[in-house]
């Protein structure tokens, strides 16, 4: 589904990506892993479109995305979220959802002031779907707290529930678990399976929780100082000399915890 072939990205004399490799399998769960500054973020940006690639491509459902820009990109089922969430603090639960699912409108600016009967089926259209990922992501009882009263860890389930809005074939989750307790990173693994296998939306993730990462993802990408040390599954990639070396670290295979 997505396939990114010989990538590379510069920023004046900083070579953030060279030569990166990466193949997401339609309805596959790949994690993307590696120091802080390994280039992971700028990957998400050249497949989104905010940055243009200084060579190589990107390939999604067979269409080459590098010169796209960020709304093309949207428009062709690619949603992301990012590592500082990026809700509408001051607005209701239900109302972030409810801006999200406007991108699908189909009225006029013109129906829309003489609230028209497109307008009218469109507002009822945009309500029962917002509901609906409201109950999919155990919201609807929050649906008219202020995003900012919420705690964290559903602030960051109400990002993906937003994301979601636009009804993706590719999600990019970048560091979805950063600032979450045990409890509230357990019930994000069980809402990220559900996204694959209950809406065969194929995922692709960065993150600094190897337990996460671990648990839930068959195939990992392992990056260090822009290039693919390492890819495989959760058990090769762990017991990699390489990723251990460069970002694991001993103490991980003991039982400790990545530090990034
Ligand atoms: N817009 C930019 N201008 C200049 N340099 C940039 C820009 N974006 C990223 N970089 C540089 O590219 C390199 C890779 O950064 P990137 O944010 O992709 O790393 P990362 O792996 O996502 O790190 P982290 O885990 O800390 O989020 C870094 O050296 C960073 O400073």
């Amino acid at each position: 589904m997505l396939e990114i072939k010989h990538l590379s990205k510069n920023f004046g004399g900083i070579e953030a990506l060279k030569d990166v490799n990466i193949n997401v399998e339609r309805n596959g769960l790949v994690g993307l892993i590696g120091p802080n500054g390994a280039g992971k973020t700028t990957i998400f940006n050249l497949i989104t479109g905010e940055y243009v690639p200084t060579s190589g491509s990107v390939i999604f459902d067979g269409k080459e995305l590098a010169n796209h820009h960020p709304y093309q990109v949207a428009a062709l089922g690619i949603t992301r979220t990012f590592q500082n969430i990026r809700l509408f603090s001051d607005l209701s639960v239900l109302d972030n959802v409810r801006i999200a699912c406007h991108l699908h409108v189909k009225y006029s600016v013109f129906d829309s002031i003489i609230h028209g009967r497109r307008f009218v089926e469109g507002e009822k259209e945009i309500y029962d779907r917002s509901m609906e990922l409201l109950k999919i992501f155990k919201l609807e009882n929050k649906r008219d707290e202020l995003a900012k009263n919420l705690p964290y860890g559903e602030q960051r389930r109400l990002e993906i529930t937003r994301a979601l809005a636009t009804n993706p074939k590719l999600l990019l989750l970048d560091e979805p678990a950063a600032g979450m307790n045990p409890q509230e990173t357990e019930d994000l693994m069980e809402t990220i399976r559900f996204l694959r296998d209950g809406m065969n939306i194929t995922i692709l993730l960065i993150e600094h929780d190897m337990h996460l990462v671990m648990g839930i993802c068959e195939k990992i990408y392992v990056l260090d100082f822009g290039k693919v040390i390492a890819e495989g599954d959760p058990t090769s990639i762990q017991h990699d000399p390489k990723v251990i070396e460069a970002y694991l670290g001993t103490a991980y295979l003991e039982g400790g915890k990545v530090n990034a």
